[in-house]
């Protein structure tokens, strides 16, 4: 229950003093000081499979985390070195549609803040909107379009804590640019450029995925993936600055087509998440390697 005194449970559950509880709770049950976190998308959990020295933590166990309820969402948080740079592993993140507050799924993201996190890499599995994408590409987002935000549905929303940031934080920079020619150069080293995209993803609430007429929208709008996540926390990071980088494995075409006889599902997206998650982790981890830390991009 809230300390504001209303008795309910709701967005002031994560205001500065919930959020420093839980990651002083954190810092004192791990040896790790993190400056990298990961979350990791849908059936893209192998990537807190490859922290040296692994210390798991239920989410059940954590003060003021919510659960992970999705299938391929595991609900712990992984800490460890990964190529040396020591990170926090979200292997299950928090969607919307889950019915947690805005605020409460994007709440791990001011407690990485807290414990010393300078730099988000989130990853997600989304429908391909644009016509030249096929499934197993890995798209660099490098722009979104924040559906449930048109509608005043925002992480941010009430009153601003000044510690965590800025009442009116710009989004035009929210992707950063030198993580993002990182990311293009490691994938030419690793040969992985004939996967590699760069493009705009668009969140919507989900789950249901979209119609035939909502894809031909968004993709008019000029994105060209889809997807229920990453946004909020993008957001969220970015008001705490920290510098964001995130990936969109295209899991499945999105259906523009009345001719069509394919359908979204879950499991094809989990499917196609196995098929890519190698390189995909590979992709990641060599970027980690390389990163620099001391982020001047508040
Ligand atoms: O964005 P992540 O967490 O990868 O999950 C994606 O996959 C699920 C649909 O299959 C949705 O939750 C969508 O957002
Ligand atoms: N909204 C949405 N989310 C996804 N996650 C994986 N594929 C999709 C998709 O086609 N649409």
């Amino acid at each position: 229950v809230c300390e504001c005194g209303s008795g309910r449970l709701h967005q002031h559950q994560t205001q500065h003093s919930h959020c420093q509880a839980t990651a002083d709770w954190l810092l004192s049950n791990t040896q790790v000081q993190p400056t990298v976190g990961i979350v990791c998308g849908s059936g893209l959990g192998g990537l807190a499979e490859m922290l040296k020295d692994r210390q798991v933590i239920k989410y059940s166990d954590i003060p003021n985390f919510p659960q992970s309820t999705v299938h391929g969402h595991a609900g712990q948080l992984v800490f460890g070195t990964l190529k040396g740079k020591p990170c926090v592993c979200m292997q299950g993140r928090f969607h919307l549609y889950e019915g947690y507050s805005i605020q409460k799924i994007t709440l791990p993201m001011r407690v990485f803040k807290l414990m010393g996190v300078e730099t988000m890499i989130m990853t997600n599995a989304a429908g391909g909107l644009n016509q030249d994408y096929k499934v197993g590409d890995v798209m660099i987002i490098k722009d979104h379009i924040n559906m449930p935000g048109f509608a005043g549905v925002s992480p941010l929303t009430g009153p601003n804590d000044d510690r965590f940031g800025v009442r009116f934080p710009c989004m035009s920079d929210a992707y950063d640019r030198e993580l993002r020619q990182l990311a293009h150069d490691v994938a030419a080293e690793l040969s992985y450029s004939d996967f590699l995209q760069e493009g705009v993803y668009c969140v919507l609430g989900g789950p249901s995925f979209e119609t035939i007429a909502e894809c031909r929208l968004l993709h008019k709008l000029g994105a060209d993936a889809v997807g229920m996540s990453t946004v909020h926390e993008v957001i969220v990071a970015r008001h705490a600055g920290m510098r964001c980088f995130a990936l969109s494995l295209i899991t499945n075409r999105a259906v523009m087509d009345y001719d069509s006889q394919e359908k979204a599902n879950h499991e094809e997206v989990l499917e196609a998440g196995r098929q890519r998650a190698e390189q995909l982790e590979k992709l990641v981890s060599t970027m980690v390697a390389r990163l620099e830390l001391n982020n001047n991009n508040n």
